[in-house]
C-alpha cells in the first residue's frame, strides 16, 4: 500500500547548551523524518522550547522519532505532538466578508434598501454596469464533482472541499480574486453543463478543478463553447502551462531545445493529455505516452502522439519524462537514465522523489510541490478577467508559460510560488494576449 505523507509538529525542549538541537535534528534525520519549519517558542535561561514541523510517512515512523528524541537524554524531551495542518482547517479556510461597513442608518440605506434599488435599475438598463457595481466580474467559481481530488481519486466533492478552499485562498492572495467553491453531486456531463450554465451569471469565470477523466474533457469543451466567460480546467491547462515552463527552464539550463527533445508522458488523464497536447503545440515532434487505459492512450494518438506499452519503455526512450498518474513510487530509480529530466508531478506523493531521481542520474528532477499549477491559475484568471476575455485560448496559455519561464531566477527550475512577481507577470502576459486577440466582451 502506498504511504501518504503527513505533517506533525513536535514541541521539543532542549537544555540551553550548544549542540543539543543538532542531536535532535540528527535523531529525526536518521529515522528519515523530513524537517520543515522550526519556530522558537520560548528561550529560557536553562532551556529552549521549539515547535518543529516534520513530514513522516507513517504513524510508526512518527512514534520512533519521538522515542528517539526522548532517548537522547541530557534533559531533551518532546512535550507534545500536534497536528497543525488539521488545526489550520478548523472552521474552514475561507469566509465571505463584506467590503463595506454598516455603522449608521445612512450606511444601511446606501448599501441596502432603499438605495440599492437604484443600482439595480442602473444594471437593468445597462447590464455591463454589473461589472462595476457588483463583485461578479472579480468572482470565479471553483467547480468540482470530487472525482479526481489530487491523486486521492474519487473521494467525493465534500471530502475534496479542503482543496477547493485552498484554491480560493490562493486566488485571493495571489490575484485578488474571490473564489467560490461549488460542490456538484453529479458527474454526468449533461447535468454538470446545465448546472454550471444555470449559475454562471454569478461569476466572471469558471475554474473546473479535480474533475476526473474522461468526463472532464467533454464538460470543459461544452462549457467553453456555450459560455461567454473564461472557463478553464486547472488540472488540464493550469498544469500544462506550468509543466511547459519547467521543461523549458530545464532545457535552457541544459542547453537543449525542447522541440528537438523526445518527451514521454506517464498517465494520460486530465493533466497528462493536456501536457502532451501543449508540448506538441509548442513544437515537440516526438511525444510519447503510456496509460493502462486504452481509451486514454487512443486520445493521445488522436492528438498526434505515440502510445508506448510500458513505463519502462518511456523511461528508456525519452529525454524528458513527466508523470501524472497519482501512483506513488511508480518510477523506480533503476529506470532513470543518465541526464534525464524527470517531472513526477502527482500530489500528494510523487512517482519518484526528486532526490532519488537525481541520485539515480537525472539532470533535473522535481515533484508536484515545486511544479504546481499554483504558478498558473491565479495569474491566468487575473489576466483574463482584467481583459474581460470571453475565453482562455492557447496563445494566452503559452504566454502564461513563457511569463513563468521569464520569472524564474537563474539556477531555479520554476519561480517560488510566494514570489508575487510571477503571478503579476502571468496576469499581464495573459491580459496582453487576450487584448491582442480581441477575445474580449
Ligand atoms: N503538480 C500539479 O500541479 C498537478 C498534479 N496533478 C496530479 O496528477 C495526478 C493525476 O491527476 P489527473 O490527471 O487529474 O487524474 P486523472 O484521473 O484524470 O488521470 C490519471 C491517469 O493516470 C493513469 N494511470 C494510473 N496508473 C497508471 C500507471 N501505472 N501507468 C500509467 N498511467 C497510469 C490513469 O489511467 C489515468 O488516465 C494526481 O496525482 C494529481 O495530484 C494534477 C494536476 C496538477
Ligand atoms: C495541484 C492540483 O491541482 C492537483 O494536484 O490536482
Ligand atoms: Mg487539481
Amino acid at each position: 500500500m502506498s504511504q501518504i505523507q503527513f505533517i506533525r509538529n513536535l514541541i521539543i525542549e532542549t537544555p540551553s547548551k550548544p549542540g543539543n538541537f543538532a542531536k535532535v535534528a540528527s535523531a529525526i534525520g536518521e529515522l528519515k523524518g523530513d524537517i520543515g519549519d522550526i519556530q522558537t517558542i520560548k528561550v529560557g535561561t536553562l532551556s529552549t522550547i521549539r515547535d518543529v514541523s516534520i513530514q513522516c510517512t507513517s504513524e510508526e515512523q512518527l512514534d520512533q522519532i519521538v522515542a528517539a528524541i526522548n532517548a537522547i537524554g541530557d534533559g531533551i524531551q518532546v512535550h507534545a505532538v500536534t497536528d497543525d495542518v488539521l488545526h489550520a482547517h478548523e472552521g474552514g479556510k475561507i469566509a465571505m466578508k463584506s467590503r463595506v461597513e454598516v455603522r449608521s442608518l445612512g450606511d444601511l440605506r446606501r448599501i441596502y434598501t432603499p438605495g440599492v434599488a437604484n443600482v439595480c435599475k442602473v444594471i437593468q438598463n445597462d447590464p455591463v454596469q454589473a461589472d462595476y457595481f457588483t463583485g461578479i466580474s472579480n468572482t470565479v467559481a471553483i467547480v468540482t464533482d470530487g472525482t479526481a481530488i489530487l491523486g486521492l481519486g474519487n473521494i467525493g466533492p465534500v471530502a475534496g472541499m479542503p482543496v477547493m478552499e485552498g484554491k480560493a485562498v490562493l486566488f485571493d492572495q495571489f490575484a485578488g480574486i474571490s473564489g467560490i467553491p461549488i460542490l456538484l453531486d453529479t458527474s454526468d456531463p449533461d447535468e454538470v453543463v446545465e448546472t454550471v450554465k444555470h449559475i454562471h451569471q454569478s461569476f466572471g469565470g469558471i475554474l473546473l478543478e479535480d474533475i476526473g477523466s474522461p468526463h472532464c474533457f467533454e464538460i470543459e469543451e461544452r462549457l467553453k463553447a456555450e459560455l461567454d466567460i473564461p472557463v478553464m480546467h486547472d488540472d488540464q491547462h493550469g498544469t500544462a502551462v506550468v509543466t511547459l515552463a519547467s521543461a523549458l527552464s530545464a532545457c535552457r539550463q541544459s542547453g537543449v531545445e525542447l522541440s528537438q527533445s523526445v518527451v514521454g508522458q506517464i498517465g494520460l488523464g486530465a493533466a497528462g493529455l493536456a501536457i502532451s497536447r501543449m508540448f506538441m503545440a509548442y513544437g515537440v515532434k516526438e511525444m510519447y505516452g503510456v496509460d493502462p487505459n486504452s481509451e486514454a492512450a487512443d486520445r493521445l494518438k488522436q492528438h498526434g502522439g505515440t502510445a508506448l506499452d510500458s513505463v519502462e519503455e518511456i523511461m528508456k526512450t525519452c529525454d524528458i519524462v513527466i508523470a501524472t498518474t497519482g501512483v506513488q513510487g511508480l518510477i523506480k530509480p533503476e529506470m532513470v537514465r543518465q541526464g534525464q529530466i524527470i517531472l513526477a508531478l502527482s500530489n500528494p506523493n510523487a512517482e519518484i522523489e526528486p532526490e532519488a531521481a537525481l541520485e539515480a542520474g537525472a539532470a533535473f528532477a522535481a515533484d508536484g510541490r515545486q511544479v504546481n499549477n499554483i504558478l498558473g491559475f491565479p495569474g491566468i484568471f487575473r489576466g483574463a478577467l482584467n481583459a474581460h476575455a470571453k475565453d482562455i485560448t492557447y496563445p494566452m496559455l503559452i504566454a502564461a508559460a513563457l511569463a513563468i519561464l521569464d520569472s524564474t531566477k537563474p539556477g531555479d527550475l520554476v519561480p517560488h510560488p510566494l514570489d508575487p512577481t510571477v503571478h503579476a507577470n502571468v496576469a499581464s502576459a495573459v491580459e496582453r494576449v487576450a487584448n491582442e486577440e480581441e477575445n474580449t466582451i
